[in-house]
């Protein structure tokens, strides 16, 4: 069911200094940030070779990653996302084995203009986990 790894995401309290910290001191490729008051985050991409680093800071007053935060003020590995071909099977799939499949369950637009669902890390060894549809 799973494919690739799409990004593993960082939780950040500031997205300019992690911006800047990972073009001058990593000297990676970063995209300008994008709002997504949707999922209550702003995100840039690091572009690697292999796969791409999210990096999220909180936006408005439920974003989901503001309790993250509270109890890593620093910032912190989020969640990985890996893809499927069919997010509407994999979820499917993964309420009937039991996995919680957060929100609604129904899959909302992310980033990349794609459908996404999130599993809840209790389900799976302490990790937040994303799906998105490519
Ligand atoms: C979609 C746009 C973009 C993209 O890639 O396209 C994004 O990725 S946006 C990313 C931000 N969106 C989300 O994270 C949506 C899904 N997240 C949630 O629904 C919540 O954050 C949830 C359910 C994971 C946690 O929310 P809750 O209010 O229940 O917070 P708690 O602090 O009570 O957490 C409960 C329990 O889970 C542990 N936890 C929370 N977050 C994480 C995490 N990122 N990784 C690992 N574990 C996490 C938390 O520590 C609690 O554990 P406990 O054992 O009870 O202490
Ligand atoms: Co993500």
């Amino acid at each position: 069911m799973l494919g690739r790894v799409n990004h593993i995401a960082i939780a950040v309290p500031d997205l300019a200094a992690a911006v800047a910290s990972y073009r001058n001191v990593l000297g990676a490729r970063v995209t300008e940030p994008q709002a997504l008051p949707e999922h209550g985050v702003t995100v840039v991409f690091v572009d690697l070779p292999n796969t791409k680093v999210e990096l999220l800071e909180p936006l408005g007053e439920t974003s989901p990653i503001a309790a993250f935060l509270q109890k890593s003020p620093g910032g912190g590995m989020h969640h990985v996302c890996y893809e499927v071909d069919d997010i509407l099977a994999a979820r499917d799939r993964l309420a009937a084995s039991g996995a919680r499949v957060l929100g609604d369950g129904n899959p909302k637009i992310g980033a990349h203009g794609k459908p996404v669902l999130f599993l809840h890390p209790r389900d799976f060894f302490g990790t937040l986990i994303e799906l998105e549809e490519v």
